[in-house]
């Protein structure tokens, strides 16, 4: 049973798990903050975004998650407390759902490290039947298109890097052939365009 605040019967606490952009720009404030992963989903560049990474005309790719029983997806989980609760929930309301297309679902969340008990955890998900979806598409395709698109938060390449980099850093046993196929694609067309000036 959550924790709840007796006078409200609002969570006083509650864990939210990211695996794009918040892993490396939670921008809100929360109590502390726990690498680890879910079970059931895979991590896809198959959402598009017309607002922060993209526009209307070029509409960036970010992520979202899909379900496959054999998969997981490793990213950060963010405890946020007493007012975190309510602040945090405002903000990703905007940034994920108004803005992002993304909806919100509960899920098991395994922290990192032996012995950790698993916690219940609100996830943002972009499900297939979202105007913004663009679905599957080839490393290469989705590289392309990552590296020309930019949008209200900065360039679509800017997104994909950091999560490479999140990845590489904080998850270094986890070999995420998706993202890094696709982030050697992204990188070989800007070398392209580089060279070519
Ligand atoms: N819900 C995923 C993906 C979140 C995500 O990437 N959302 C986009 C909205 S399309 C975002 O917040 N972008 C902010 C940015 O790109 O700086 C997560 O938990 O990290």
């Amino acid at each position: 049973m959550k924790p709840q605040d007796i006078t409200t019967g609002k969570p006083s606490s509650l864990w939210i798990f990211g695996y794009g952009s918040l892993v490396w720009k939670p921008d809100f404030k929360y109590r502390r903050s726990q690498v680890g992963y879910i079970q059931g989903y895979k991590r896809r560049f198959w959402h598009g975004d017309n607002f922060h990474r993209g526009n209307d005309k070029l509409p960036g790719r970010v992520v979202t998650l899909i379900e496959d029983d054999d998969e997981s997806t490793w990213g950060v989980a963010f405890e946020v407390t007493g007012s975190q609760v309510e602040e945090s929930l405002k903000y990703l309301n905007v940034r994920e759902g108004v803005r992002g297309g993304y909806v919100t679902k509960m899920v098991e969340f395994f922290p990192e490290g032996e012995n950790q008990p698993s916690v219940q955890a609100l996830v943002y998900i972009a499900t297939a039947d979202n105007t913004l979806y663009l679905g599957p598409a080839s490393s290469e395709m989705i590289g392309v298109q990552i590296a020309v698109c930019r949008g209200k938060s900065g360039h679509n390449l800017e997104y994909l890097l950091r999560l490479a980099e999140f990845m590489r850093s904080s998850c270094p046993q986890v070999e995420d052939h998706h993202l890094f196929s696709i982030e050697a694609a992204a990188l070989t067309v800007v070398s392209y365009v580089l060279a070519s000036q």
